[in-house]
């Protein structure tokens, strides 16, 4: 699949986050999205999940048949969305449902991420940096081409970090694409990086001179 997005534009609490925003990503490439704090990266991913509306442009997907964008990927975001009470293999099982287009059974994604053992246990159970990787290990359950992923490192070990590489660099090998909002090196060979700013003083000027004359 090939994503568009062109001339997109951010508004939070009546405030410009950013705006012009332009990109093309197509099989088997990355891009990181970085900025500072509060710059507009969670906002920007929310945006291509389809959760958020843009204040303006456009975000399309080009190859994806008949579906539509959202069933074209899957999101790990700060929340995991993982259920604390139901075991690691039965928040792997929903999802898989859910989702459809399945790949790996939830034994070998969690074998994937080095979770074996956690299989029958409840996610509230488990450790951040073992819940993180439980949210990973959906990303390999089911077949989705694009991964939107937000700090996926966030309570990584090292190891885990390199697993998590690895599992991009498979992703993209198949022709998936990977956009990630960070603050460190995700070992994304030849990824593409994206840096949102503060709007400059000119466009918020220029906004203002819009709003005066709507
Ligand atoms: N639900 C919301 N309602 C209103 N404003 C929001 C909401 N979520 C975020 N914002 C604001 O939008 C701006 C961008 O936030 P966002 O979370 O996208 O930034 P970020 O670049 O991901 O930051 P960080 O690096 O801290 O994760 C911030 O000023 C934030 O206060």
């Amino acid at each position: 699949m090939r994503l568009i997005v062109e001339n997109l534009a951010c508004r939070r609490s009546g405030r410009r986050i950013f705006s012009g925003l332009s990109f093309t990503l197509g099989p088997g490439e990355a891009l990181m999205i970085t900025g500072r704090n509060g710059a507009g990266k969670s906002s920007l991913l929310a945006m291509l999940s389809g959760r958020l509306k843009p204040d303006a442009g456009t975000i399309r997907g080009e190859d994806i048949g008949d579906a539509g964008l959202p069933e074209c990927l899957h999101v790990v975001g700060h929340r995991d969305g993982l259920k604390s009470a139901l075991t690691a293999q039965e928040n792997l099982d929903f999802a898989r449902d859910l989702l459809g287009d399945a790949q790996l059974t939830p034994g070998e994604a969690l074998a994937a991420m080095g979770l074996p053992h956690v299989a029958r246990l409840p996610v509230g159970y488990l450790s951040a940096g073992q819940r993180r990787r439980v949210a990973l290990a959906r990303l390999l359950v089911c077949r989705r081409p694009l991964w939107l992923l937000d700090e996926p490192t966030a309570a990584l070990d090292l190891a885990s970090q390199d697993v998590l590489a690895a599992m991009m660099g498979r992703h993209r090998a198949e022709g998936g694409l990977v956009v990630a909002a960070t603050h460190q090196a995700l070992g994304l060979e030849d990824a593409r990086e994206l840096r949102i700013g503060p709007a400059t003083a000119e466009q918020v000027l220029d906004e203002r001179i819009e709003e005066s004359w709507a």
